[in-house]
């Protein structure tokens, strides 16, 4: 999944991904959480999502990291804000209001960019790269979280072999693999969602379950 393949999702309007509405695990787990009111969340590859409006809604500051500059135009526009622009090595940032949206590479965040992180959240982050950048993103973008940081990772569990991604399949082995021993992954909920699913039914999917993870970043040993 090279950026090329994303440019081109957002230039040609093909963002399936994109939800119309809040996603309902975060509206059920978050507050779990517990993170205060005023606390920076982390939005990894953050499409146009409107989970980002409900985080800031619930009086969280929103870092978000997005390689396409439309899909950051449009989050700003259907918000009815107009962000002020500034470039730093790590890309574009859009400010306006709670939220702040880097238009560039998650893989090129460093601990300095993502210092003030208290919260992460992740759906459709993780499950839209491929084996090799998974690692990447874990040991990298993520190894990069502050100690304490705490969120929500969303998961797809399928048999890969019957359907190519993205979205990946993620089970709880890797899950384990890639954030285990910093992260302590607790599976929060896992449900059966094939039938809501036509996409994967049409591609002779067997069995779909969408996963809940939290995790807590570990202090170092
Ligand atoms: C499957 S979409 C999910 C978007 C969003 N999380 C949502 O729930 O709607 C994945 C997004 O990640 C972006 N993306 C892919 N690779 C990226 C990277 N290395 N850095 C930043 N964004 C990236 C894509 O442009 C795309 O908008």
């Amino acid at each position: 999944m090279d950026p090329g393949f994303w440019h081109e999702r957002w230039r040609e309007g093909r963002i399936g991904f994109h939800q119309p509405s809040v996603t309902p695990q975060l509206e059920r787990h978050w507050d779990a959480l517990g993170l205060p009111a005023g606390s920076t969340v982390f939005v990894p590859l953050c499409g146009k999502s409107l989970d980002m409006r409900w985080l800031a809604a619930r009086g969280h500051r929103v870092l978000g990291v997005e390689l396409s500059a439309i899909a950051v135009r449009e989050f700003f526009g259907e918000q009815g804000l107009e962000p002020t622009l500034r470039e730093t090595a790590y890309g574009v940032h859009h400010e306006a209001g709670p939220f702040e949206i880097i238009v560039g590479d998650a893989f090129r965040l460093d601990r300095e960019a993502l210092a003030a992180c208290a919260g992460v959240f992740d759906r459709a982050a993780l499950v839209a790269l491929p084996p090799d950048m998974r690692l990447r993103y874990a040991g990298s973008t993520w190894a990069a979280l502050p100690q304490g940081c705490r969120g929500l990772v969303l998961t797809l569990e399928y048999p890969q072999a019957e359907k190519a991604g993205p979205p990946f399949a993620v089970g709880a082995d890797e899950m384990q693999a890639l954030f285990g021993d910093d992260w302590a992954p607790v599976l929060l909920e896992r449900s059966d969602i094939l039938a809501t699913e036509p996409r994967f039914i049409e591609a002779g999917v067997g069995a779909l379950a969408a996963a809940t993870w939290r995790l807590e970043r570990q202090p170092t040993r």
